[in-house]
C-alpha cells in the first residue's frame, strides 16, 4: 500500500474564501482539500490534507511524514517568510517535498519573496492557485514513481 501524499497548510489558510478573495480566490479549503483528493485519486494517491494556526503543529506533522507519507506539499503561509525550525524539519525529510503558494509571492510585499523554507523542498509552485496544488500533485506522482527519495 502505497502511503499518502501529506498536504500541510499553515495560518490563515483556514480564511480561504471567506477574505481576500482578489488575492487567493473564492474557493475554501474544503474546496482545496476536495480538487486534491480527486487529483491523487487519478494517480492511485491517498491525500492527508491538514491546516494549523501554530508551528509546531507543522514541525510535528512534517516530521510525521517522515515515516508515514510518500511525499510533502507544503504551503506554510506566513511561516514561510519567518521559519527556520520549519526548514530544518523539511531537511530531515527523506520523501520528496514540494513547497506552494496560492499567490505569486513575487508579484507582493518584499517581505513575501524570501522563503526560509525553499532549502528544503525539492520544488517551488507559486501564483497559480488551487491548480499550483494539482501541479504539485502530479509532481509528486512523477517523482514518488522514479523512486520517491530526496
Ligand atoms: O499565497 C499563499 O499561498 C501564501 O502562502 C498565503 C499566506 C496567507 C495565508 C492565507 O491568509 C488569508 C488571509 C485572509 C483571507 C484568506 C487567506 C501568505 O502569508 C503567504 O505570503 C503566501
Amino acid at each position: 500500500m502505497v502511503k499518502p501524499i501529506f498536504i500541510l497548510n499553515g495560518p490563515n489558510l483556514n480564511l480561504l474564501g471567506k477574505r481576500e478573495p482578489e488575492i487567493y480566490g473564492h474557493e475554501t479549503l474544503d474546496d482545496l482539500k476536495a480538487v486534491c483528493e480527486a487529483k491523487a485519486k487519478t494517480f492511485g494517491l491517498g491525500v492527508d490534507f491538514r491546516q494549523s494556526n501554530h508551528e509546531g503543529d507543522l514541525i510535528t506533522w512534517i516530521q510525521e511524514a517522515r515515516e508515514n507519507a510518500s511525499g510533502l506539499i507544503v504551503n506554510a503561509g506566513a511561516l514561510t517568510h519567518t521559519s527556520v525550525g520549519l526548514l530544518d524539519a523539511l531537511l530531515a525529510v527523506p520523501v520528496p517535498s514540494l513547497e506552494v503558494h496560492l499567490s505569486n509571492v513575487f508579484a507582493r510585499e518584499p517581505f513575501r519573496q524570501h522563503s526560509y523554507i525553499s532549502k528544503g523542498v525539492e520544488g517551488v509552485i507559486c501564483g497559480l492557485g488551487p491548480k499550483g496544488y494539482e501541479l504539485a500533485i502530479e509532481a509528486l506522482a512523477a517523482m514518488i514513481g522514479e523512486g520517491g527519495k530526496k
